[in-house]
């Protein structure tokens, strides 16, 4: 894990960025009306083992703190072994992975996943305590595992992600190595990766070049946005160190220009984790995310949940058809439960008549209730009334003499018997 950082320095915070220097971001949402509604925004950080996600999410850290607003912090990844601020919610407190790769007899990768796996089954309670937390906060801030397909790839990163997006503006910040990208074949790589997460995510998406106190980020912003710029950078690094010759050399060329309409959707700025370099850029990008989110995603992810419902109401209404069916009512008015019963009633007052059909499912009645419907009607309503009611009173009378009987056993024998049956 990282160094601790440097306190705030919000100050010496400037650097190349694509996104806008805008002003301030406002904290906390407006509703459409003007309402002051607040909304924390969520900010995801992901990036490669090592990109600096610790040291950033402290940097953010103490970053808002110098600005009087802490965030909230949910830490995802259960092996980190040194964090260097507090998280609010830590899935290392109610999940050991070590344990987990012992019980699961699992490798470190398996343990990570499977760990991730049990804390999703309880993500909605982890929802609820940032849902009551979320009108005094206006930033969340989330750490994934440094092995970040476990995150990306994992059917428990998408529950959790797709939990907070519907829930709360989202943010994907993908935090890149800027000084292990030099090379226009790593470059490449950390695109398409990037580009396949935000595919995936479908979340308003921010490149963040980390380290420019090391490599300044100029560079990925010019491939970025100039095709040739790279196609020299990738002719000049043509059989060097990384064997980026002939084939391959073409393929990254291609695999720019299809590019390009992604980095045309994308937001970049560059930032220090270690000197707090790019932090005014940085929430800028995050606050003109949370815009998009509000007005792209947000209408989306209502109409998803819309479909959804529609869809369950659907099948609930077919259930219910069938059930119908099966009980052998029909939707037409007056032919509810209650004309049911009538014509059920009807049915049996009337001797021989609908024997054999069960009114509460689909099978005929069976034989003891046809041997009944045989008897009906075979006496008078007196004699059967009589009969009935000479019945009830042995009953009772029985349940009277073992009442009697059961008084004879001493109770400290009943305890005994139940206490050995324990
Ligand atoms: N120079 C410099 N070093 C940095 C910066 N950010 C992080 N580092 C260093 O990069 C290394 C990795 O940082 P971490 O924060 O542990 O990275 P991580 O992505 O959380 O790592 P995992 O948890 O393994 O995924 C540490 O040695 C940090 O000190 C930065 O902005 N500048």
């Amino acid at each position: 894990m990282s160094a601790m950082p440097t306190p705030a320095d919000s100050s010496a915070e400037a650097g190349p960025s694509r996104a806008p220097p805008a002003a301030a971001p406002p904290v906390g949402a407006a509703g459409a009306d003007g309402e002051a509604k607040k909304q924390p925004v969520v900010i995801l950080c992901i990036g490669m083992a090592g990109s600096g996600k610790t040291t950033l999410l402290q940097r953010l850290n103490s970053h808002l703190h110098s600005k009087g607003s802490p965030p909230y912090i949910l830490n995802l990844d259960p092996a980190v072994t040194h964090m260097p601020y507090s998280a609010n919610i830590d899935i290392r407190d109610t999940v050991d992975y070590k344990e987990v790769m012992k019980q699961y007899n699992l490798g470190p990768n398996g343990g990570i996943l499977t760990a991730l796996n049990l804390f999703t089954t309880k993500f909605d309670q982890v929802l609820g305590y940032v849902e009551k937390r979320a009108e005094t906060v206006d930033y969340i801030l989330v750490d994934t595992p440094g092995q970040i397909e476990i995150f990306t790839w994992s059917a428990s990163g998408a529950i959790i992600t797709d939990a907070i997006a519907s829930t709360l503006p989202t943010v994907v910040a993908y935090i890149i190595d800027t000084p292990r990208t030099t090379s226009p074949a790593t470059f490449m790589s950390n695109m398409l990766y990037a580009c396949s997460i935000m595919y995936k995510t479908r979340l308003p998406f921010l490149l963040v070049f980390n380290k420019i106190d090391v490599e300044p980020h100029d560079f990925a912003l010019e491939w970025m946005t100039d095709f040739e710029a790279y196609q020299a950078a990738l002719a000049g690094a043509g059989g060097g160190e990384d064997g980026e010759s002939g084939y391959m050399n073409s393929l990254m060329g291609s695999m720019c220009l299809v590019l390009e309409e992604f980095y045309n959707n994308l937001k970049a700025v560059g930032v220090s984790a270690m000197t707090g370099q790019g932090m005014r850029e940085f929430f800028a990008a995050v606050e003109e995310s949370r815009k998009e989110w509000e007005t792209d995603y947000k209408p989306e992810l209502d109409r998803l949940a819309a479909e959804r419902e529609s869809k369950a109401a659907d099948e609930k209404k077919k259930h219910l058809e069938r059930l119908m069916k099966d009980m052998n009512m029909s939707d037409a008015p007056g032919a509810g439960a209650g004309a049911a019963a009538r014509s059920r009633g009807g049915q049996m007052g009337e001797k021989g008549k609908g024997r054999g059909d069960n009114p509460f499912g689909p099978y005929a009645r069976n034989e003891r209730e046809d041997r009944y419907l045989d008897d009906e009607g075979s006496g008078t309503d007196e004699e059967e009334e009589d009969r009935i009611r000479r019945q009830e009173e042995d009953e009772e009378e029985a349940e009277h003499a073992e009442i009697f009987d059961s008084r004879d056993v001493p109770a400290a024998d009943t305890a005994i018997s139940y206490g050995s049956q324990l």
